[in-house]
């Protein structure tokens, strides 16, 4: 018998204008306690925190083993290779824009690695979990840790015909299991330390996949040029100390995802409007974390001001919230025996 802990961050993706490319990671973790016996067995799973109710415990329909499995099969391995016990403690909220899907396909992956010794490193693995969630930016961010920018390389035909499959095709074994290779590459950027990510968290669930739904399929020349200017200097900004507040404020602002996505969140046009450094001291930029309903404030003090304004903000629009203030999570997935 030998035991292990899997843990992955939470992570906040976009950053405002870098739709699809930037994220960061959060102190808020997610953890497998995971017990491997020298017998052959079945794999049990047992889960505890956000979203306990709805989370499944069958190996072949949770989204963290399904995960494992798809690995294993990609190396010709199809079933758990001994017996497991597998103890989930999850406080990242599901559904919500804190990139929750994508730590749990980082901790199948993970988990897969070490259940057949497979010895992947982590760009290695993050191949796996791009065939399952296929955008860079809050994974790439969970798996490395702290503020990162990331692509996926364009794909030949025969790729492209791997990517066929949906994620949950690959999941349940009716896609392809053919392994990927070199998906995506990433950069880790610099972080001012006086920065803090303030994370306001309405209690209703948001799908990433409705969130994706409602965005046009092109955009104008001056939107994307718009983005395209203040993603340039977001990545710059964010690492500059003492941090500029109006500048990172400014460039902070988006036109491809968070105009389209304001109609599911009901609070953040006013939110985004309303709020900035002149009227919230402390307060550097705010945007929409991942595909929401979570925002997303980056802040050097005045923390409860800046959130219990939200808060009021999202009251307003009949909508409760918790907030937590976080720093970033910066060395990312690990195991500890
Ligand atoms: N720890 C977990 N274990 C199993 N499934 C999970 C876990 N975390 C997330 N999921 C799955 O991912 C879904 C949320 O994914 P998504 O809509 O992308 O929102 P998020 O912004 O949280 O990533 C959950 O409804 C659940 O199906
Ligand atoms: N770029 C993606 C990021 C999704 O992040 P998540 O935390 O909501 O999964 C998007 O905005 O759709």
């Amino acid at each position: 018998m030998h035991q292990y802990q899997i843990k992955v961050p939470a992570s906040s993706a976009n950053i405002g204008p870098g739709f699809d490319v930037l994220g960061m990671s959060l102190e808020v973790y997610m953890t497998l306690d995971v017990q491997v016996s020298d017998e052959k067995g079945h794999c049990v799973l047992s889960y505890e925190g956000d979203g306990a109710e709805e989370v499944p415990l069958d190996i072949h329909k949770n989204m963290i083993t399904q995960t494992a499995l798809y690995v294993l099969r990609c190396h010709n391995i199809h079933e758990f290779p001994s017996a497991t016990k597998i103890h989930v403690k999850n406080p990242i909220p599901l559904g919500r824009g804190m990139g929750s899907s994508g730590s749990a396909a980082i901790a199948g992956v993970v988990l897969a690695n070490e259940l057949a010794h497979l010895q992947l490193s982590k760009l290695q693995m993050m191949d796996y979990v791009l065939m399952i969630e296929r955008h860079p930016d809050n994974v790439m961010a969970s798996m490395m840790g702290g503020f990162v920018g990331s692509f996926l390389r364009e794909l030949s035909d025969t790729e492209k015909e791997a990517m066929l499959p949906s994620a949950s095709d690959l999941l349940t074994n009716k896609g392809f299991s053919r392994p990927p290779v070199n998906m995506g590459r990433y950069t880790t950027l610099p972080w001012a330390p006086e920065l803090k990510a303030l994370v306001v968290i309405p209690q209703f669930h948001l799908s990433t996949s409705k969130a994706r739904s409602v965005l046009p399929s092109s955009y104008t020349k001056p939107d994307v040029i718009y983005n395209l200017q203040r993603l340039a200097l977001l990545t710059t900004a964010l690492g500059q100390t003492p941090v500029n507040h109006q500048l990172i404020h400014e460039v902070m602002k988006d036109k491809v995802h968070q105009p389209y996505r304001s109609q599911l969140i009901p609070g953040l046009q006013t939110i985004l409007a309303q709020m900035t450094p002149e009227s919230q001291p402390g307060l550097c930029g705010i945007c929409l974390s991942g595909a929401g309903p979570t925002i997303l404030s980056l802040a050097t003090d005045h923390y409860e001001e800046i959130a219990q304004t939200m808060v009021n903000i999202f009251r307003q629009n009949n909508v409760e919230c918790s907030y937590l203030v976080l720093s970033p999570a910066f060395e990312g997935a690990s195991v500890s025996y």
